[in-house]
């Protein structure tokens, strides 16, 4: 059975001043080991809820369960969660605070108080494995925006988070950086991570994602496999969330062809290109 690393169970959260609850009755749970999706349109509650994850906004009602424990707000505890649980902000000007490219990856770990050999060989090994190697005494604001959120990533995952949030990371990004994103968090996940990546991007969320959750109006209105999620298209639409590109591609293609290609929509135009050519239909 799958295992609940992150739940959150019946929040409620409205911001000072503001006007309508942005979560009212919120309830979802991140299954362990898995690469997730959480779908909803602008200003649904995903950046508040992400907050609440490591703890940094406190539920005015409700409770966030992290490995069925409900978080503890005292300051060494909320220390550790924002260790276990990474959270990469939309804006990385929201998240980088130090002055060069190296001093900031360390910035955790200093708070850490880890010994600094120890602090120098993961500051070393994030550069490489994040390609900022020779940005590593670059000033921050010499950095494009890209780097920027390169940057942001490897601050979190320096830590070695058991779970990574990540607010929208493909806005702003070209198709290219996009692609490139995708295969960083495969290898994230692949080393044990489990990642959950808010996004409006139903493309992204169909090729990349094998769990899916999706919010309106500060709750839960989905959650399950995307095949599932697919199934429930008049939901999706209403949501303003649309169908993949892939699905419309799909659904143009022969009733014939369809039926042998066994009828499973293909997650990813490779995938679409493989069942192609293993059925010689083209
Ligand atoms: N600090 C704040 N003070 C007051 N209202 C806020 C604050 N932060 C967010 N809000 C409001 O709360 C609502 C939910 O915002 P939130 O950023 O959580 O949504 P979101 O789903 O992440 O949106 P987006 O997809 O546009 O990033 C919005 O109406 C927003 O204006």
């Amino acid at each position: 059975m799958t295992s609940r690393l992150l739940e959150f169970i019946d929040l409620q959260y409205k911001y000072p001043g503001g006007r309508e609850p942005v979560l009212s009755g919120l309830s979802l749970w991140i299954p362990e080991g898995k690469k997730c999706v959480l779908l909803g349109r602008n200003g649904c509650g995903k950046s508040t809820l992400f907050l609440h994850g490591n703890g940094i906004i406190e539920p005015q009602q409700g409770q966030v369960l992290w490995k069925g424990k409900p978080l503890v707000y005292k300051r060494a505890a909320l220390q550790e969660m924002t260790q276990k649980v990474g959270l990469v902000f939309q804006d990385p000007e929201h998240q980088l605070i130090a002055s060069t490219v190296a001093e900031d990856i360390s910035y955790g770990l200093f708070n850490q108080k880890l010994p600094v050999d120890v602090i120098r060989e993961k500051v070393e090994r994030v550069l490489d494995a994040f390609g900022l190697r020779e940005l590593a005494e670059a000033p921050i604001h010499h950095l494009s925006l890209g780097q920027k959120r390169r940057l942001a990533l490897a601050g979190v995952m320096v830590m070695e988070p058991e779970l990574l949030l990540l607010d929208e990371p493909t806005a702003y990004l070209d198709r290219y950086q996009t692609k490139n994103l995708l295969r960083e968090l495969d290898a994230i996940h692949r080393q044990g991570t489990t990642v959950l990546m808010a996004t409006h991007d139903m493309d992204i969320a169909f090729e990349w994602a094998e769990w899916i959750c999706i919010m309106d109006k500060g709750r839960l209105v989905f959650a399950g496999d995307p095949q599932e999620a697919l199934e429930n298209r008049a939901m999706l639409e209403s949501l303003h969330l649309g169908m993949p590109l892939l699905v419309d591609v799909w659904e143009a293609l022969p009733e014939q062809w369809k039926r042998e290609l066994g009828g499973n929509i293909p997650r990813s135009v490779d995938e679409l290109r493989k069942m192609l050519s293993v059925q010689r239909v083209w």
